[in-house]
């Protein structure tokens, strides 16, 4: 499922036209890593076609991202390795943009950190979103399967007793 984030619409014009003239183009074919769980990320990327896999050490994947998506947020943010890596699913296109020109430009001009830190917050406050969704159908599921397993328990019952001596 496509998703609705885009965190380009927090951001000015001039924000994005500042962005596209530092960022630099990358881009993934099928299988190739983007990140590595434990190993830091020094850019901030903005997904502009294609599909990753956030993928766990054991090779279970947490998240799909697409276009609109941000990676590396996180790192940005808290400034801590990833516990997760992320891996092309199909081959996807980037914008690459160097967490320090990002942190030149906040000094530089403050009212862009406002703006960029806004849009991160409401980016991420979507994911939650999203992530709740997902959990909330995950456990209606096992619901919805407990209970089917439940009645074929009870009719299997008493079909038992019913046949019995
Ligand atoms: N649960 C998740 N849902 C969506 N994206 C995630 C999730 N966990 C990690 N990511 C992305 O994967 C990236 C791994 O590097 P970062 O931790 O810097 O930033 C992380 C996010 O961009």
């Amino acid at each position: 499922m496509q998703n609705a984030r885009y965190i380009a619409a927090g951001l000015s014009d001039s924000d994005m036209l500042w962005l596209l003239s530092v960022g630099k183009l990358r881009r993934l074919k099928a299988g190739e890593r983007l990140v590595t769980a434990g190993k830091s990320v020094a850019d901030l990327f903005f997904v502009t076609s294609g599909q990753l896999g956030v993928v766990l050490e054991d090779g279970s994947r947490v998240a799909q991202l697409h276009t609109g998506d941000v990676v590396g947020e996180m790192s940005f943010v808290e400034r801590h390795s990833p516990l997760v890596s992320v891996i092309a699913e199909e081959p996807t296109e980037m914008l690459a943009i160097p967490r320090k020109l990002i942190l030149d430009r906040f000094e530089q001009e403050p009212v862009f950190a406002a703006r960029f830190y806004r849009a991160l917050a409401v980016f991420l406050s979507e994911r939650l979103r999203e992530t709740t969704a997902a959990v909330k159908a995950a456990a209606e599921e096992e619901q919805r399967k407990l209970k089917a397993d439940k009645a074929a328990r009870a009719r299997f019952t008493r079909l038992f007793v019913r046949s019995g001596p």
